[in-house]
């Protein structure tokens, strides 16, 4: 399967305009799958790394909805998918209130990470790290310094984000800082194991299972999974709810995390991407696993 899948690379493209995620091997196509405890199955490189990008928004919002509450976080980012593209400006503009339309597009992912508790970025990314380390059990995990410092140096769309949002009181404070976080997240860098087991904890409730702790509260991890039916896969996200009907949340590195719910966690790794920003060869991994063993959650 993972060898059909490994031929669609060639439709893709790697993303460049962070230009360190262009240095990516567009040929590369992994897979791991996570049950719990040991059981961890993969094929494909699985000791690559790579960095999360907006798989990282899932995190953030987590720690932001565990720091505030839905109804601080909800009153300055909607619920609603957009059909834009990820990076978009346009509907915040045109959207009365001026509020970001969900927590998965960029603006809304700024958004969230200026809410994430802490009195200096340090402290701020301490805590996102420190959540990623108990869902996968790998207290190794940090960021990677040149692929954040590479994005800082040319987000200016982002920034521009920031800057309409702060005029428009979404977020506050200084927006080189808020960049500078978000890139730093953005750069937090995995294996396919890690991500396969990231994607576990929220399939499983928000519990780890090697050392049964609830890391994430029930409730937030349903939030979390219908965010990434809605808007995981950016403006695929309907079209990918229909072909494949797993949970799933992908970033331009070329990464998909995939959460069946009681079931698997999905850590993929592909950077040829579409003309979305999805993993052209991943999906199409997705696709023929969720058609073959029969997972879509509908
Ligand atoms: N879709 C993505 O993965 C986008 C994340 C990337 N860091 C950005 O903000 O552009």
């Amino acid at each position: 399967m993972l060898i059909e899948a490994s031929k669609f690379t060639i439709d893709g493209v790697v993303a460049d305009y962070i230009p360190a995620l262009g240095e990516a091997n567009r040929d590369t196509l992994s897979i791991a799958i996570y049950r719990g405890k040991e059981d961890c199955i993969g094929a494909g490189c699985l000791e690559e790394k790579f960095t999360l990008q907006s798989i990282s928004k899932v995190i953030t919002l987590a720690l932001a909805l565990m720091d505030h509450g839905e109804e601080y976080v909800f009153s300055k980012v909607g619920m609603e998918p957009t059909g834009d593209p990820f990076n978009s400006i346009a509907k915040l503009e045109s959207h009365i209130p001026s509020k970001p339309l969900n927590p998965m597009i960029n603006a809304g992912a700024l958004a969230v990470s200026n809410m994430i508790v802490g009195n200096s970025n340090e402290e701020k990314l301490g805590r996102i790290l420190s959540l990623v380390h108990e869902m996968t059990g790998n207290p190794t995990i940090s960021f990677c310094p040149r692929v954040a410092q590479s994005e800082l140096e040319t987000a200016f769309l982002n920034r521009s984000l920031c800057y309409f949002m702060k005029q428009h009181g979404v977020v506050e404070g200084d927006v080189e800082t808020l960049l500078d976080l978000y890139t730093k997240q953005c750069a937090i860098e995995v294996n396919c194991h890690d991500l396969a087991k990231l994607g576990y904890v929220i399939a499983n409730d928000g519990i780890n299972p090697v050392t049964n702790q609830q890391v994430i509260p029930l409730h937030i991890t349903r939030i979390l999974k219908t965010f990434m039916v809605t808007c995981g896969m950016y403006n695929s996200s309907g079209e990918f709810a229909i072909r494949v009907g797993i949970p799933a949340k992908s970033g331009v590195s070329g990464a998909i995390m995939g959460s069946i719910p009681h079931g698997m966690g999905i850590g993929i790794y592909g950077p040829a991407l579409d003309d979305r920003g999805n993993s052209v060869a991943g999906m199409k991994l997705l696709e023929s696993l969720s058609s073959r063993f029969n997972l879509s959650i509908f």
